[in-house]
This record gives structure tokens, sequence and C-alpha cells, in this order.
């Protein structure tokens, strides 16, 4: 096995790679930037309750795959380090300074996780001095401290919310850090989301860049359930749990009523796991709407249509609605860039306003009254303890993170991952947001559970017939020759491409609108990168085919294709050819089709990095440089080969 070695740059990952493709993203641990370190045996091993299991400590080559499904031929993939005790510790029990600290907004299982980590740190290593940070980050420079004991701890699990407070913002990495320095902590158990896990990847920077023996461990909360690799986050189950309450409300008024509509918003800024999963537990629901999904009132396969169907056959129906969709219909009509303190955006009241839209369309085109009631239990589900399998789950969380800490890892999130408790680098945790699949066999069983539109189907089936003949045109066109010389509206792409072309950017964007593939030549920062691929998005894939594929956007020309459930969308100067452009693009799908067969989203997403290969061979600070098939390829080629 070969490793990257002691020193790893921080900001790197640590990667170890092994047979048959097996790698492992590890985690830091204090020897990688600290010499001549003490260790001790674990205390464990002393303790009646740990000695008699056999095996007790984890095996230093322990590892959980991420991928749990493979295929005989297929490689091993990314592993991440087993948690759990291990023999030998880089702490003697007195020596430890620990301290707590919860961010962001609350969970079910945030007290439960303070508990734990008081009593884990307490009862299997014999340490007593720990502090809770009150009021999120901006309490270790600004607040009180409190001294946790497992005297303290010991009921509240039983409370929801967080005994040590929690807010937003308020993250100054230096202060944190001096505070901790000066308080002579040396354990820094933090608790919340991805915005959280942000905070104290910034934290671990700072404190390995001082070279201090702290051990900085994340805990992943969130209500959302949108932090990646881990199974599920703690809190999740008890908020469907609670979610169900509320539909169960929904459905007695809506089917007491005529044309009764029962409509709960559940939480979900970003993604719309509670919502799903609450209608798939409750059975009672027959429209789910979630941020991944894009969702139309009028016309055909539409909600409105949808509704009336519902009401005609069943004389009632209950509506779920993640509090992050359909939020592009609504920024239609009042415009809101408000964020918190933290930075999130903050969302306008979607149930609210569907509620109102529901009512005025059927009051006016169908001449019908309609029943409808709005119920929004949105803080009520994560403001309640946390339910028997979360309590476990969050002992495992607590209990995993204080081992680790002991053991000298660092840099980490305690993590569920495939049924294991395992050390994530932060990295992993930070660089993407979960979201549901719509594509994955879960929505699929919502959408035939529920019965609901996909809002996409007919749509779409209509635009990808037209799409391949457009494509088959196309195809006749360009003739496919390696030197594609093809001529379009009189201009020879081979002469145009020779004289500076200005490419801002290129996206790959789904039709649901998640962009795949970005890449910029131009400098903007990732909000701005963010903001602008949100309005060319929607302004797009809102146009149908009978418009052209041009449109102006702020100072740029966008030149846009769809390829069966791929849009290309390229930024221009807007004195560019868009025709050429437009050839361009054609030129990138088709190579992408010699080297993927049939290019899906799927192999862009699974090949990004060869996606970006192609269009580096391709483009060069905005200028077409590459236009050979042939040449584009070949250092893939090359690449795999050697590989
Ligand atoms: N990119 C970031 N870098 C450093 N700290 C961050 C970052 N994003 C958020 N934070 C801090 O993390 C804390 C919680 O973030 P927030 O987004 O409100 O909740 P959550 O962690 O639950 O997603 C806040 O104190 C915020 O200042
Ligand atoms: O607590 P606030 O500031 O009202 O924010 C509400 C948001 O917090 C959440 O519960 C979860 O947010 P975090 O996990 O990012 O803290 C969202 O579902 C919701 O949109
Ligand atoms: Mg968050």
């Amino acid at each position: 096995m070969a490793t990257t070695g002691n020193n790893v740059d921080s900001s790197k990952a640590k990667i170890v790679h092994g047979d048959a493709g097996y790698v492992l993203e590890d985690v830091p641990h204090f020897s990688d930037y600290i010499s001549d370190l003490s260790t001790y045996s674990n205390p464990l091993q002393d303790n009646p309750a740990y000695s008699v299991v056999k095996q007790y400590f984890v095996h230093v080559d322990d590892t959980v795959p991420q991928k749990i499904v493979v295929h005989k031929s297929s490689p091993r993939g990314i592993h991440f380090r087993r948690a759990g005790p291990r023999q030998r510790v880089y702490f003697q029990s007195d020596e430890v300074h620990a301290c707590i600290v919860t961010c962001g907004g609350l969970c079910p299982g945030l007290n439960t996780v303070i508990r734990e980590l008081v009593c884990g740190l307490y009862n299997m290593y014999g340490v007593k001095k720990v502090l809770g940070i009150e009021g999120g980050y901006r309490g270790f420079y600004s607040k009180n401290t409190i001294h946790l004991t497992p005297k303290f701890v010991n009921d509240i699990h039983k409370r929801g919310g967080t005994v040590i407070g929690t807010s937003r913002g308020g993250h100054d990495t230096s202060k944190i850090v001096d505070s901790i320095q000066d308080r002579g902590i040396n354990q820094v158990y933090i608790i919340g989301g991805d915005g959280t896990q942000k905070g104290a990847a910034a934290i671990y920077e700072e404190v390995r860049r001082r070279g201090l023996k702290v051990a900085v461990v994340g805990i992943p909360k969130t209500i959302d359930n949108d932090i990646p690799v881990i199974d599920k986050s703690f809190g999740f189950d008890t908020a469907v749990e609670e979610a169900q309450r509320a539909i169960n409300a929904a459905h007695v008024e809506a089917e007491s009523m005529e044309n009764g509509i029962g409509l709960v918003k559940l939480m979900g800024r970003y993604c719309g796991f509670i919502a799903m999963y609450a209608t798939l537990a409750s059975r009672d629901v027959d429209c789910c709407l979630i941020p991944e999904s894009p969702f139309y009132l009028e016309g055909a396969g539409g909600l409105y249509e949808y509704i009336a169907r519902c009401l005609k056959d069943n004389g009632h129906m209950v509506i779920v609605i993640a509090e992050g969709a359909g939020q592009e219909l609504l920024s239609g009509s009042v415009s809101s860039d408000k964020q918190d303190a933290s930075g999130n955006k903050l969302l306008q009241d979607i149930g609210l306003w569907l509620s109102q839209r529901i009512k005025d369309h059927f009051s006016k085109e169908h001449k019908m009254t309609i029943n409808l009631k709005y119920i929004d239990p949105t803080y009520m589900i994560r403001a309640i303890p946390s339910n028997a399998s979360d309590n476990v789950y969050c002992t495992l969380l607590a209990q995993s993170a204080v081992h680790g800490a002991m053991a000298g890892y660092t840099g980490y999130t305690s993590g569920l991952v495939n049924g294991r408790q395992t050390y994530i680098p932060f990295y992993r945790i930070t660089e993407k947001q979960n979201k549901v699949v719509i594509t994955d066999r879960m929505w699929a069983r919502l959408l035939s559970s529920t019965n609901q539109p996909s809002f996409l189907i007919g749509k779409d089936v209509a635009e990808e017939k037209k799409e391949e003949e457009t494509l088959n045109q196309m195809n006749q066109l360009s003739n496919n020759t390696e030197d594609e010389t093809a001529f379009l509206a009189g201009v020879s792409f081979v002469e145009f491409v020779k004289s500076r072309m200005g490419i801002r950017f290129i996206l790959m964007v789904n039709k649901q609108g998640q962009t795949r593939l970005a890449q910029y030549y131009e400098n903007l920062t990732l909000e701005e990168r963010r903001a602008l691929e949100g309005e060319i998005v929607r302004k797009c894939l809102a146009r149908n085919e009978q418009q052209c594929s041009f449109v102006e956007h702020r100072n740029y020309k966008i030149v846009y294709r769809r390829y069966a459930s791929l849009f290309f969308l390229v930024g221009v100067d807007n004195d560019e050819n868009e025709l050429a452009i437009l050839e361009f693009i054609h030129l990138l799908v088709e190579t992408m089709d010699r080297h993927f067969g049939n290019v899906c989203e799927l192999d862009i997403m699974f090949h990004l990095e060869k996606a970006h290969f192609m269009l580096e061979e391709m483009v060069m600070n905005g200028c077409i440089v590459e236009t050979s098939k042939s040449n584009i390829l070949s250092p893939i080629q090359l690449m795999e080969k050697s590989s």
C-alpha cells in the first residue's frame, strides 16, 4: 500500500491507494504535523464494561467503503477510516480539556449528542474538564462558558433544542482559535450542519497552522439531511415522524369537507428529504413537491389539472411541499435576495403563496369552492426531542467522535457510512450538498405511490423526439469529418475559430436545472457564479422549442442547445457569431459521444474530470484552440492506457 506520507499539505487530501482500485480518503492525525508525541495505553482496556469485549479495539487497517454495491470487476473505490477506540491514545485523561459548541438551526438530538459527548469523555476516558460554549461560534469570544458534567447533562436528551444555545453567523476563525488557545482547550467538538462544518474546517486549518495539539472534530447535524456521504443525519427520523402528525391532521381536515385540500409545508431549504420520506411513510399524500423537482401550475400535466382530477375522483387531497420547492415561481413575482447571518438564502413562504394561488384558480377558472387548510409545522418538527432510534444513533456518533480525538485524529467529521461509524475528512462533507436524486428509485417509488404528475414527462418526450431530429440534421451538416470543416450559414468553422473568440463560460445542465458541469473563462466568485447560473438556467429552460437558441442576458449572449436530457449553454460576448457557437456545442457533444458512446448526464457526473479535460483541449482562455475529435481525445486515451 502506498501512502502520500506523513507530511501532507493540510489543505490537500490524505489519500492512500491500495490494490484493485482501493482508495482510502484518510483524515489528518497529530503525527502529520507534530513530532515527538507521547502515546498511552487506552484506559478502556481496564474498564470492566469494555474489557470483556472480544476485539474491542479497531484494527489500524479497518476502513469502510463508500460504495457498497459493486460488480465483479469494478474498482473497490473510496473508503473512510473506521471509527472506534484505538489501542494507543494521544492524551492522558487529566490532560484533556474539551469543549462542545452547537451551531446553526435546531435539530432533534442536539442535547443527546451533547450528553453523550460529556458522558463518553467522562465514563470511557476519565475526562472531567468539558466546557459548553454558549450560543454557537460567536460564543467562543463573546459569551460565557458552562462547565458540563454528567450530572448536568443527565436528563437533557429528553428536551428539544440545545442546552448550550446556538446561533447563525459570527464565525471568526482567528478569534475562535485565540480563545481555544487562551483557554487551553485541546479537543473541540463542533455540532452543526454544512455551514458549521465549513467553519470547523477553517478552525482546523488555523489550529494546524499554529501547530497546536488540538483535535477539531465535527458532528454532522442537519434536519434537512443535506449533508453528503453520510447515510442520514441524526434527528431526521424524529422529524419525519413528527411530520406525520401534521399530515394526518391535513388529511382529516381535507376528507371531512367537500373539495377539501390539506397543504402541509415541511422543512427542506435546498432538498426535499423530509417531504419525500414523510410522504412515503404516510400514504395519505397525493402530491409531494420538492426543490429538486420543479413543478408548474397551469396547463396539461400541471398542478391545477392534477388537483382538479384528485378532487373529482376522491373529493379531497393532501399536498406536502418542502419549503425550498417552487422558489423560482415565487421569485418571478417578488424577488428576494435576503440572507440570514450565515449567508443562507432566506426563503419566501411557498406554502402561503401556493394556497392563495390554488384558491384563486379554482374560484376563477372552475367557479368552484374549495376548502383549503394550510398547515405549517416547520419549526415544530425540529424543536422536539429525538426519538429512541435517533437517541441511539446520537450515542454512537458522539462516542465515535470521542474515540477519534483521543486517538490523535483531527480535522474530521464523525459519520455513519453504510451502517458503520467512520471518520470523514472535512472537505468531503463540505464540497457539495446532499439532494434527492429524482432519477433514483426512491423518487420513482414516491411518484408511483402518489400518482402525481412528474411535471416533466409529456412535454419532455415531445422535446426529446424533436431533439433527435435536429441532431440528425446537424450530423448531416457537419458530416463528421476529422478536420471538422463544417460550414454553417456560410461561416467556415475552422476559419472562424482561428480568430479570437470570447467564450465566457460553458455550462451543462440537466432538465431539472441542476448544473452538472461549469467551466468559466472569467473571474467570478462562487456566489456570482451561482446567481448567474440560476438566472440563465431559469431563462433558457423556460423557453419553448419555437423560440430561437440565443438569448441576451446581462452583458452576455447565451447560446444553448438541448441534447436529450442535457442542456449545453455557452455564454459569449455580445458580438460573437451564434451559429459558430452552436457548431462548437455540437462538436463538443460529438466528441463526448465518441468517448462515452451516447453521452448522458451520468457520464458527465461520474467522469467530470474527463469532460473537463475535453474542454481544456478545446478551449483555452475563452478561445477555441482545437477542433479535431481525435486530437481532443488522445490525452484522455493515453491516460486511460497508462492507468
Ligand atoms: N463558509 C463558511 N466558513 C466559515 N464558517 C461558516 C461558513 N458558513 C457558515 N459558517 C458558520 O457556521 C455556523 C452555522 O452555519 P449555518 O449555515 O447557519 O448552519 P448549518 O451549519 O446548520 O448549516 C454559523 O455560525 C456560520 O457563521
Ligand atoms: O432557523 P432559521 O434561521 O429560521 O432557519 C430555518 C432553516 O433551518 C433549517 O431547519 C436547517 O438549517 P441548517 O441545518 O442549515 O441549520 C432549514 O430547514 C430551514 O430553512
Ligand atoms: Mg445548512
